[in-house]
């Protein structure tokens, strides 16, 4: 595997969390950053939620300098995603069971298997960078009692396969690929992602439930769109939805 050129790595053996470390050290980056922890103690899951983080799993923030508006800048949470599939193909040598979860869970089986929490740092008036942490059950799932009810149930690559992936090479393969479809993203914009992406999501034209903290909507998963919503056909239509968790 070869390191991706022009961006730097750093390997923590212990942090809080790897988006506080970015944020720590986001003044003095001069490029694209990842920072690899070996063990987090404070790790963060999205809306606030804690993310378990056992020894030997991947706990990782790679931190960028993104051009164009938010509503682009956002969309790097599907690049990541497709970079953790493919990591996870490129290491294990197969993609049978491997699927994407809108926005951004990659599962296997069925079960969930990285996460990835998306935050944008500010440095002064007008320079901002996007830290996108992302967490791999390499080794180890979080114990049930971790889990909120409905959750898609933890896997881990080794449960999974029988496949033993250090942290460190999942880094390597990781990296890589992001850089491609970064690569792709800057060239080509969103399109060609959120085609790569629909190839590989899960529940694509079946029912699906997304929730936010104040409605539920049941629908058909028709598409993701253009700015990356998740697009349901419901009982009222087609209704197009930007922030959720989805419930299968
Ligand atoms: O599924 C989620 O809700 C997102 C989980 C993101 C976890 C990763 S682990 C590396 C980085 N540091 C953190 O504190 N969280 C992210």
């Amino acid at each position: 595997m070869t390191w991706p050129t022009g961006y730097g790595k750093r390997v923590l053996p212990e942090v809080d969390s790897t988006l506080d470390e970015a944020a720590r050290i986001v003044g003095e980056l001069q490029g694209p950053e990842w920072i690899l922890a070996l063990r987090q103690t404070k790790g963060r899951a999205r809306r606030g939620r804690d993310w378990k983080d056992p020894k030997g799993n991947f706990a990782a923030t790679l931190v960028i300098r993104p051009e164009g508006p938010a509503s682009q800048v956002a969309l790097r949470s599907f690049v990541a995603s497709l970079a953790v599939y493919d990591a996870c193909e490129s290491l294990t040598g197969r993609s049978e069971g491997l699927a994407l979860k809108w926005p951004n869970d990659v599962l296997l089986n069925g079960g969930k298997l990285a996460g990835i929490l998306l935050e944008s740092v500010g440095q002064g008036t007008g320079v901002s960078h996007l830290s996108i942490g992302i967490g791999v059950n390499l080794m180890e799932t979080p114990m049930k009692e971790w889990l909120e009810p409905g959750a898609v149930w933890p896997v881990s690559l080794l449960s999974e396969t029988g496949i033993q992936v250090a942290p460190e090479d999942f880094l390597e393969a990781l990296a890589a690929a992001f850089a491609r479809y970064e690569e792709q993203f800057a060239t080509y914009g969103f399109e060609p992602i959120r085609t790569a992406w629909l190839a590989r999501a899960a529940k694509l034209g079946e029912v699906i439930t997304a929730r936010t903290a104040t409605s539920e909507t049941e629908g058909t998963f028709e598409t993701v769109d253009a700015s990356g919503n998740l697009v349901l056909n419901t009982a009222k239509g087609r209704i197009s939805i930007p922030a959720a968790d989805v419930y299968f």
